[in-house]
């Protein structure tokens, strides 16, 4: 059996709305062994994004714990403080998250956010290029984010984080604003960074072709709130 790249138990969070609890998810176990994927589905607010920003420490639950690599990074024996540290050196090294707000530095051209990104993980910048490339953005690395599609900012954040070649991709909705062929043609460069690198792949998605690509789904909106 290969390694959990990223593992959690019991994982649950509600927030607080005008007073209000508002429960998003209860009891979530999650597991992803290296080089497989897992599609997360579920109607709109059915706590997908919640659980990715979960995953990689931009949240914290109010129960359970999360292992990457086997490591524990959330636990009730690991202090806040000590636990918001080790997710901020993952983001920085390990853990390649693509959230729906494609986070690019503005006063950065594409290339150079592929390129700072490769830095900050310290990796090479050789095949940045590259990466921008087979994401269909040739000859738009000279542009700044603001000159570009939502689309393009969109696949040159996942050139980011191919350039970073983490041990797990998490992607929130990662083709959602992609036509049905380039949301393939970015699928397959996906799939396939993954089983180049062997990393693990979680994605939220409401795309069910790319679900069923994945190795395994879990669909949130069908797990009981407690
Ligand atoms: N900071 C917050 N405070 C209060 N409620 C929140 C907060 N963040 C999310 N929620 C609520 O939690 C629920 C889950 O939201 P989430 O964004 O995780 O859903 P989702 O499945 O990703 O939805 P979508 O498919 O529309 O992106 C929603 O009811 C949302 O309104």
């Amino acid at each position: 059996m290969p390694e959990d790249a990223l593992q959690a138990r019991g994982l649950s969070k509600r927030f607080v709305s005008a007073g209000q609890p508002v429960p998003v998810l209860s009891g979530v176990d999650v597991s992803v062994p290296a080089g497989t994927s897992l599609a997360l589905l579920g109607r709109s607010g059915s706590g997908k994004s919640t659980l990715l920003n979960l995953l990689c420490g931009l949240e914290r639950p109010d129960t359970g714990a999360i292992w990457l690599a086997g490591e524990p990074v959330v636990s009730a024996a690991i202090a806040p403080q000590q636990q918001a540290r080790r997710w901020a050196a993952l983001r920085r090294q390990s853990l390649g998250v693509v959230f729906q707000e494609a986070n690019l530095m503005p006063a950065l051209t594409l290339l150079d956010n592929v390129r700072l990104r490769a830095s900050l993980a310290r990796r090479s910048q050789a095949d940045c290029g590259r990466w921008l490339e087979h994401l269909g953005l040739e000859g738009l690395g000279d542009r700044y984010p603001d000159q570009v599609s939502g689309g393009q900012r969109q696949r040159a954040a996942l050139a980011m984080v191919f350039a970073m070649t983490p041990s797990v991709i998490l992607a929130d909705e990662p083709t959602g604003s992609l036509d049905r062929q380039t949301a393939d043609e970015v699928s397959d460069q996906l799939f396939q960074r993954q089983k180049e690198t062997g990393c693990a792949l979680v994605l939220a998605t409401h795309d069910s072709e790319l679900a069923a690509r994945c190795d395994q789904r879990l669909d949130l909106a069908h797990l009981a709130l407690a």
